[in-house]
This record gives structure tokens, C-alpha cells and sequence, in this order.
């Protein structure tokens, strides 16, 4: 069977929440004794996941150089795609969703995943074809939100936009060129934010099925923001504004 390593606590902690069958070991820097680590131990012990106390050199070696915050765990089998119906039907809260419209580059995809776990999305929803797939260069560029944030794949973006829009999400697409200002822009607080392809932007389906288009003012020189810092100022905007 296969197996991977997630790195750092929040990813472990989710993990050991949601799916901690999967968690084979985890290893922990002997050195710490704080009560972070001690809560995370507590939890490990009780949900019987086997315990490795490591040197910092050896979680180093784990994390290739990558943050590891004194935890690694060694995760079986293939990583489980998110059902959308499954994230809505059991969300507490009005909808906060990301809509990836063809990224292609893996870094890209692992960035955005990264900034949605930062601003607490519900799922990053993005289309099965023409686009970065969860690849072990995504997952790392991720930092462990690969492991947190539901990734939802889909056949045909356009309907699942109107499947949203049934469920009175509102979707706001992105584009540079958008006469809205997003600062200036209005919205509910049921929503999913659509960010279009590092070359081509949003798809003209995808665009028309928006019920609003914003822009980030742009106040130097070049044309347009990477995908996951549109992403990340888009979002925080978002956050800043749910009550
Ligand atoms: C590199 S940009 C694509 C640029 C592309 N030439 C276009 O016309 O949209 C990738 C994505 O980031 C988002 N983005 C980048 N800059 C933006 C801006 N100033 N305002 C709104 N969205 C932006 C949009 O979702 C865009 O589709």
C-alpha cells in the first residue's frame, strides 16, 4: 500500500480528527515538551496511532528541508477526493468555497490549497480535465493544507457553478479586467470565489455563469497577479468581511 508523510500539527491534528485509521506512525521531536505537542500525543495515544520520538536531524531528513514544526506522520493509502454534496450538506455555516477554473501549474495548485486553509475555505473545487492535478509537487507547495482543505474534482465546472447558484451560493468570478472593484464590491455571505488560469483567465462559461465579476485594483506596472495571491488577497477580503 502506499504511503506518504504530512508534516506540522495542524495538518496532523486534522488528520487525527477526520481519518486517523489512515495514520501509521507519527514522530515527534523528543525535544518538545510544550502543550501543543503534549495535546497532540494525548490524542495520538488515545486514537492508538504508533508514537516514534525522533531527533530534529531525522525530521529534517522527513521534510527535505520543508517546515515540519517538530511532527511528521507516515499517512496509508491513496489520498480521498472530497465529495461536494458531502462538504455542503454538513457545513454550519453559509458556504466559503474556492473555484479553481483550469490551473495548471501544481505550484499554483498547491499555493491556492495553502491559502485556503489560511482563510478557513470550505472546499477548493476544480475541474478533472485541463488542470493541476494533487501531485506530490502540489501537496508540498500545499504545506499540509492538502491534507485539511476538501479538494473536490469535477466533470463539468460550468453545472456545478449552477448547482451552487441552486443553493444560493453566490459566485463571484475574478478577472483583472472586471469593472468592480473587489473593495468597492458587495456580496452575501454564502459564497465561492472563481479564479481562472495562469494564461487564459476564467473560461467564457465559467465567466457568464458568475453572477459577479470583481478586480483587484492594481496600483504598478504589471498587468496581473499570480492565481494564489489574487486568491489570497480575494479571500482575505472575503474572510474580513463574514461576520
Ligand atoms: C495570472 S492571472 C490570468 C491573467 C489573464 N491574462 C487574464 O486575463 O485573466 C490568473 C488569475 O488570477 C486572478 N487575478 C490575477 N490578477 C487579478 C486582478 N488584478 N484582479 C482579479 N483577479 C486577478 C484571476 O482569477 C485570473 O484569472
Amino acid at each position: 500500500m502506499s504511503s506518504r508523510l504530512i508534516y506540522g500539527f495542524h495538518a496532523i491534528t486534522a488528520k487525527l480528527r477526520q481519518d486517523p485509521e489512515s495514520l501509521k506512525e507519527i514522530l515527534v521531536d523528543a525535544d518538545r515538551q510544550d502543550a501543543r505537542a503534549r495535546e497532540l500525543l494525548k490524542h495520538a495515544e488515545l486514537q492508538g496511532v504508533k508514537l516514534i520520538f525522533a531527533d530534529s536531524k531525522r525530521l529534517d531528513d522527513l521534510a527535505g528541508g520543508g517546515r515540519h514544526q517538530g511532527v511528521v506522520a507516515r499517512i496509508e493509502g491513496a489520498r480521498k477526493l472530497a465529495h461536494l454534496d458531502d462538504v455542503l450538506d454538513t457545513l454550519e455555516e453559509p458556504a466559503f468555497l474556492l473555484v479553481l477554473d483550469g490551473v495548471t501549474d501544481p505550484r499554483n495548485l498547491g499555493a491556492c490549497l495553502r491559502v485556503a486553509d489560511a482563510a478557513g475555505v470550505h472546499a477548493v473545487i476544480a475541474p478533472k480535465d485541463k488542470a493541476a492535478g494533487l501531485n506530490d509537487v502540489a501537496v508540498k507547495t500545499a504545506c499540509g493544507a492538502a491534507e485539511t482543505v476538501p479538494y473536490v474534482m469535477v466533470t463539468n465546472l460550468a453545472r456545478t457553478l449552477r448547482e451552487l447558484k441552486e443553493r444560493e451560493i453566490w459566485v463571484v468570478g475574478t478577472a483583472g479586467e472586471a469593472d468592480k472593484d473587489l473593495y468597492a464590491a458587495e456580496w452575501p455571505q454564502a459564497t465561492a470565489w472563481v479564479m481562472g488560469a495562469e494564461g487564459e483567465g476564467m473560461r467564457r462559461l465559467t465567466r457568464e455563469t458568475c453572477d459577479q465579476l470583481v478586480s483587484i485594483p492594481m496600483h504598478g506596472s504589471v498587468e496581473s497577479l499570480n492565481v494564489s495571491v489574487a486568491a489570497g488577497v480575494c479571500l482575505f477580503e472575503a474572510r474580513r468581511r463574514r461576520s
